[in-house]
């Protein structure tokens, strides 16, 4: 089969880590019988600099027309003191709105080879974890309305606003049960309803929307505990369902006990097949252009793009299968290296990923 892949290496990392899920994919697509065809556009700080806004609507049309789109990462301390709707995350934003991507599944799960990379204790952390979280990603308070304005006291202030409809919080509820239907049974709603109406409104609609689903059961922690739960107690969790900020911070401390960010896939999905798949980290530029990157969320971003956009699952669990290999056989990034492994640089690990797919 042939595929249409639109990708934006964006900034910092993102050119090296996107080489390596690509230098896999071509692997997969020679073993497979699969051409997968790459459109390389602008996004984030490259896009501003090339064109002078982070989302040229060029990329939003070639977007559009492809299979599915595979991101590095954007931002950069270069481009800091850019206003806010200029800024390389505002093209993320953009992008994630323009196609519609409500729905961001960030799989921790910990390879049995990294026990060791993870901090938590032996008896917390046990044999393996497997936690999904789903966040959702076109709403709450990153796509509120903001500004800044005089206070009372003639004082400058800024505002961001949290603000979620029904519609909204019921499609990814429904998202995560039926992720959970396929997995432990067991959704964690997390909010923060003893403070916010938007959390109130969010968790009635998840109760509400739990009814539909009576074999998976339903739990709720406020987001405070939840951060806390992750570290004292992960294993209790199966699917996580929450908001947009709620699932970006708790995501970076899920990454954390799997071993490192570097490992952390995502899957941004609309309601159709074209989804966007990326790291769930950032452009990383304190070692940027320095072969210090570890590629394996980006590889494993790319086996869940197989997985979902193009329902090739013997071949995205081919790629997961080798990744698993490369760490049973002792290699390692920096960023998850330990005592007796061997560290290669960002080329090499796309390079043993790709050897044994
Ligand atoms: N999806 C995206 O494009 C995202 C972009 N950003 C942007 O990235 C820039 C840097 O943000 P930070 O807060 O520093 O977060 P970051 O995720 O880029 O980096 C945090 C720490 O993790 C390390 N790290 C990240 N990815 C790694 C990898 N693959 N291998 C090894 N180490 C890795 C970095 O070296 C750094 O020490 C900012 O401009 C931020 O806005 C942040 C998060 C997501
Ligand atoms: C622009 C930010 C919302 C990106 C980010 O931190 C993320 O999606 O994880
Ligand atoms: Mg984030």
């Amino acid at each position: 089969m042939e595929f249409n892949i639109a990708v934006m290496p964006g900034d910092g990392i993102g050119p090296e880590i996107v080489d390596q899920a690509k230098i896999v994919l071509d692997k997969i697509g020679s073993k497979y019988g699969h051409v997968f065809n790459y459109e390389e556009v602008l996004m984030g700080g490259v896009a501003y600099d090339k064109t002078g806004v982070p989302l040229p609507q060029e990329t939003i049309d070639i977007c559009k027309k492809s299979d599915s789109v595979l991101l590095g990462a954007v931002g950069g301390y270069e481009w800091d003191n850019l206003p806010g709707e200029l800024r390389p995350e505002a093209g993320l934003l953009g992008i994630r709105k323009e196609l519609g991507l409500f729905a961001n599944l960030r799989p921790a799960l910990l390879y049995k080879a990294l026990k060791d990379a993870s901090p938590l204790k032996p008896e917390i952390i046990g044999d393996s974890l497997d936690i999904c979280i789903v966040r959702e990603l076109t709403g709450g308070i990153y796509f509120g309305d903001r500004g800044r304005l005089t206070n009372e006291a003639g004082e400058e202030a800024a505002y961001d606003t949290e603000k979620y409809s029904v519609s909204e919080v019921e499609r990814i509820a429904r998202v995560a049960f039926e992720i959970a239907r396929k997995r432990n049974k067991l959704v964690t709603s997390i909010d923060k309803m003893n403070v916010l109406e938007s959390s109130r409104l969010w968790r009635e609609v998840v109760v509400r929307v739990a009814a539909d689903y009576p074999d998976v059961e339903l739990k709720h922690l406020l987001v405070d505990n939840a951060a806390m739960q992750l570290v004292v107690n992960p294993k209790q969790f199966d699917v996580i369902v929450t908001s947009n900020m709620f699932g970006d911070i708790l995501s970076d401390e899920a990454s954390m006990l799997t071993g490192s960010i570097g490992m952390l896939p995502s899957a941004s999905l609309s309601d159709g097949k074209l989804g966007l798949y990326e790291p769930s980290h950032g452009s990383a530029p304190d070692i940027a252009g320095q072969d210090k990157a570890n590629p394996l969320a980006t590889i494993l971003s790319a086996a869940m793009m197989l997985r979902y956009s193009f329902d090739l699952e013997e071949e995205a669990s081919a790629i997961e299968a080798a990744v698993e290999k490369v760490l049973d056989e002792g290699y390692r990034t920096g960023d998850i290296a330990s005592k007796g492994t061997k560290i290669v640089g960002c080329a090499k690990m796309g390079e043993l990923v790709a050897e044994r797919v």
